[in-house]
């Protein structure tokens, strides 16, 4: 029944210690004392630290939650508790239905046992029959594209491997939520693809968990997310590119840093918009369609005769977003015949990137782009000041009509 609520999650939390000795002694001592989960009411012994602090949330068929926090944020732990495969100190999780999980990879996998051994074993654990996995095996070894190697013991499997074999039985066996860590990483691009179409596919009858470092594909699936830190819930949105921007602050801003052969150098480097001018390690903040000017003064080494200039703009996935290069049309190759620095300005007319932080780097080439003589990234940010928020790189202001 489309709406109905497959996950329930009341006041979660889950505690850590962070040293080995002393979580075995208060294990003992809870053991003596009788006392199971003891301090699940708010108070922390010490070296003890909530991995995962009252989290709350109803999950409903259609649904596709997306848990998105910076390492070590709680989101595996809850998983995990999700999955039954810890138990939290407080709180309580309802699921309904049947659960699929990739959790780890290779988990929930017999080594020893060969690919379609370990498909007919965890088929079973999902209380499927024998017959009803003989109907299926052939569309999850398909799904997996691991035919050649499917009797093979799933311990030589490569990790792409692993991962192919996990999502198609999760997949495959028609789970009511399917529970997904982000193991799905290191699947190939075409098996990602068609993973994140088989999400889309099962989301009609399935409530999904799935984390991921990956806002692109988070955008692509989720119709919910949950930012979490330090084992608490910061936002739960369905505005998923509100979510994504809150991710996005939690990470600080690069160094600047300098590579390439260093026969060349930016010797200063100042971006103007309006008013406002910032000059190399700077921040200059712009809105939709404002246009940008870049003041470069650079010096090659008197035996460059001649070089290029490259400015690269980069979102905060770290893809490159924009890219412009001297040598091309209207444009001009340094001629280094004087040794002189050369004062360089480039204008940036009408930017209409996608909202939030975005990264500068000032790359001097060779004009054929053979050598890098100096390659500066971070060199400056700029923030494009949008409400709307888009997963894509460029919000294009397009013109439109309606009849
Ligand atoms: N069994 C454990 N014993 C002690 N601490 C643990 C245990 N499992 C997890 N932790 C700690 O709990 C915290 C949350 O870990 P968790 O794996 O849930 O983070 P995460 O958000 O999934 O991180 P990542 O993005 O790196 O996968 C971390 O500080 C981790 O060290």
């Amino acid at each position: 029944m489309a709406g109905e609520v497959l996950i329930k999650v009341e006041g979660v939390s889950k505690k850590f210690c962070k040293d080995l000795k002393t979580s075995l002694w208060y294990g003992v001592k809870d053991l003596v004392f009788g006392i199971k989960g003891h301090n699940s009411d708010g108070e922390l012994r010490p070296k003890e630290f909530w991995a995962v602090r009252d989290i709350n949330f109803e999950l409903r068929r259609g649904e596709c939650l997306g848990l998105i926090g910076h390492n070590g944020a709680g989101k595996s732990t809850l998983l995990k508790i999700l999955n039954g495969l810890i138990n939290p100190d407080a709180g309580t999780v309802t699921m309904r239905g049947r659960v699929g999980a990739l959790i780890e990879l290779g988990a929930g996998f017999n080594p020893i046992l060969t690919g379609r051994e370990n498909i007919y074993n965890n088929g079973a654990v999902l209380g499927f029959t024998r017959k009803e996995i003989d109907s299926k095996v052939d569309a999850i070894i398909d799904f997996a594209e691991i035919r050649d190697f499917i009797d093979m013991p799933v311990q030589n499997y490569s990790s792409g491997m692993k991962v192919r074999l996990g999502f198609a039985v999760a997949a495959q066996m028609e789970p009511d939520i399917l529970i997904i860590d982000e193991v799905l990483a290191v699947g190939d691009v075409g098996f990602r693809f068609k993973c994140l179409n088989a999400i889309g596919e099962l989301m009609k009858n399935s409530a999904v968990i799935f984390v991921s470092h990956s806002m692109p594909m988070i955008y692509r699936v989720c119709n919910e997310v949950m930012l979490m830190k330090a084992g608490k819930n910061m936002i739960f949105t369905n505005n998923i590119g509100l979510g994504v921007k809150e991710y996005y602050k939690l990470f600080k801003k690069g160094q600047e840093n300098i590579v390439g052969s260093r026969e060349a150098k930016v010797e200063s480097f100042e971006l103007i918009s309006g008013d406002q001018i910032v000059h190399a390690g700077g921040m200059i903040e712009i809105h939709h369609g404002d246009s940008l000017i870049c003041n470069l003064k650079i010096k090659l080494e008197a035996h460059i005769p001649k070089a290029s200039v490259q400015l690269v703009i980069w979102n905060e996935e770290m893809l490159p977003v924009m890219d412009v290069m001297s040598q091309e049309k209207e444009g001009f190759i340094i001629d280094n015949s004087e040794n002189s620095s050369q004062l360089i300005s480039v204008r940036l007319t009408d930017l209409y990137l996608n909202n939030g932080r975005h990264t500068v780097s000032v790359m001097i080439n060779a004009p054929d782009l053979s050598v890098s003589y100096c390659r500066h990234d971070n060199i400056a940010e700029i923030y494009m000041v949008l409400d709307t928020a888009s997963a894509a790189h460029v919000i294009y202001p397009a013109k439109w009509d309606v009849n």
